[in-house]
């Protein structure tokens, strides 16, 4: 629970600073006021001026925060990685990039990364830039890269090696993948004169759990790395559509490139939804070629559970068993791979239809089972686990509706379509009788309290909104957010509380087609 959230009297940012020293906090309000009158870094539509070519007097970049939702695959994870066709939504939890510029006299740049336990500071003028500048290796920032050039991650390494070296091995693990992303996309879009900044991440998405965290600190990287070199133009409310497009594609290519840097061989799913929000139909037959995408924004309003296992597992892992099933039953996993694509065409056909009623009992069961084949067919892949068998197994007993994994498997989070419940009838005829009401035991409770005492966990998510906002400056009701209670905000509701998540209308803006 955050305790800054039930302060009470006035707006939950306003009360907290208020026992923080007003002076203080004004005069950063006012820098970072001027500043954005004087940099406008993503306000209009840009006249490209390079970061290097700012004037020695410019005020520093105020802080500004960039945020990207996770995703659910609801059908054709691991067929999408063999260029089959998926069909994904954003969920309401999402990531943070809080972006602080420091003074010219400082020439570092860090990543403060606390969910991961992640602190690191590299020099700027020793990281490889002759090997990233080179003229046959230098990528535009409106280049597509569907592969990583091996030269430029070996040129890396001496800086990567040098990343948590005391940490245990797991956590290093996952330190190396984030830092990884980073540098090579903080190598490719920057310079060796890039401003000194911090960048501090919080998320609300669960770690290696299915639910794309990886893919949203990725679009929250490239998105911040683009709008500091000044490479994107709005959001504004009043943006053409097709400009907006083309803002929200770039984003999406380098942060398909940081995936890589985690994934190994991502298709591209993950980062695109995280990007656009919304639900999309997805498939990358050529991955030398931009991927098929339609933006499904009629998704319908799915009752659906979303339960964590809490059984951690690794994308680049599961979806290398299915290469190797593939490899030596070539037919068998061909025929499941083509089985889920048939699948998730289906489930498109039946959404699209104007007919489809998400409240129909009889449209939810004829979705729900596929929603069953689709787990079986994944099972059938090998990526299932005990876990996710129990956590199935429970909500089958309840009969509360039908369940798949979601992600890579191999542990992470299941959804479950849950089955209309009919309208309970509380004047039965035994109670107008008058006779003692005896309220059968609700199914659905029952699941909670089971799934609860066996180490589920619950999430409270909506599927289909928006992708890739920014706030600029990183100002909330009249406040600017400090680096320290972002990165000590408390749980999901602190962080979302603290950046003023999901007003819509105000200071956070989304390119929107
Ligand atoms: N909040 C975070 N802060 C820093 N790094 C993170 C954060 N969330 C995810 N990561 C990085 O992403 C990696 C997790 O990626 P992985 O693909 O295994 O899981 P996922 O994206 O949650 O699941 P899936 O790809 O199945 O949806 C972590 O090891 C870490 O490097
Ligand atoms: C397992 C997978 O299909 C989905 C992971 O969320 C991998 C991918 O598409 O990159």
């Amino acid at each position: 629970m955050n305790g800054s959230a039930t302060n009470g009297t006035t707006k939950p940012n306003g009360v907290r600073h208020a026992t923080n020293g007003t002076h203080a906090r004004s005069k950063s309000r006012e820098s970072a006021e001027d500043t954005h009158k004087e940099a406008p870094a993503v306000a209009n539509t840009l006249k490209r001026i390079p970061m290097h070519g700012r004037k020695e007097s410019n005020p520093l970049a105020p802080p500004f925060i960039v945020s990207a939702p996770g995703k659910v695959i609801v059908f054709g994870e691991h067929a999408v990685v063999h260029g089959k066709a998926a069909i994904a939504a954003a969920i309401s939890l999402r990531s943070y990039l809080l972006v602080t510029t420091l003074s010219k006299s400082k020439r570092t740049v860090s990543l403060k990364f606390t969910d991961i336990g992640l602190d690191h500071a590299w020099n700027i003028p020793d990281l490889p830039w002759k090997a990233f500048q080179h003229p046959t290796k230098k990528k535009k920032y409106y280049d597509m890269v569907t592969s990583l050039d091996p030269d430029l991650v070996e040129a890396m390494q001496p800086h990567i090696a040098n990343v948590s070296p005391d940490a245990k091995p797991e956590a290093r693990k996952i330190h190396i993948a984030a830092a990884s992303s980073f540098l090579y996309l903080f190598l490719s879009l920057g310079s060796e004169l890039s401003p000194p900044c911090i960048y501090a991440m919080r998320s609300a998405i669960p770690i290696a759990a299915g639910l794309g965290s990886s893919a949203s600190i990725s679009v929250c990287m490239s998105a911040a790395l683009l709008i500091q070199c000044r490479a994107l133009s709005g959001p504004h409310p009043d943006q053409i559509s097709h400009e907006a497009e083309e803002q929200l594609e770039r984003i999406n290519r380098w942060a398909f490139v940081g995936e890589m840097l985690i994934h190994g061989t991502p298709s591209g799913v993950d980062n695109t939804v995280a990007t656009h929000g919304r639900a999309v139909l997805f498939q990358r037959k050529d991955y030398s070629k931009p991927p098929a995408v339609k933006i499904l924004r009629e998704f319908p309003e799915l009752p659906l559970l979303l339960v964590n296992t809490r059984q951690p597992k690794s994308t680049s892992a599961e979806v290398a068993k299915v290469a190797a099933l593939k490899q030596r039953h070539p037919t068998v996993a061909d025929g499941i791979l083509d089985s889920i694509d048939a699948i998730t065409r289906s489930v498109h056909e039946i959404i699209s239809d104007e007919t489809f009623d998400p409240r129909s009992e009889e449209s939810i069961a004829h979705l729900g089972e596929l929603f069953s084949i689709n787990h079986a067919l994944l099972t059938a892949l090998g990526v299932s686990h005990p876990k996710l068998e129990r956590l199935r197994y429970l909500v089958d007993e309840a009969g509360v509706g039908w369940t798949k994994l979601t992600g890579a498997g191999g542990g992470g989070c299941a959804i479950t379509l849950l089955r209309p419940t009919p309208s309970t009838n509380h004047s039965t005829s035994s109670q107008l009788n008058g006779e003692a009401a005896h309220e059968p035991e609700d199914p659905m409770r029952l699941l909670e309290q089971k799934l609860q005492d066996e180490g589920f966990e619950r999430y409270e998510t909506t599927l289909g909104g928006d992708g890739v906002g920014v706030l600029y400056p990183a100002i909330v009701d009249d406040v600017e957010i400090h680096q320290e209670e972002f990165l000590t905000a408390e749980g999901r509701q602190g962080i979302e509380e603290l950046v003023g998540a999901g007003r819509d209308g105000e200071a956070w803006k989304y390119w929107r087609p």
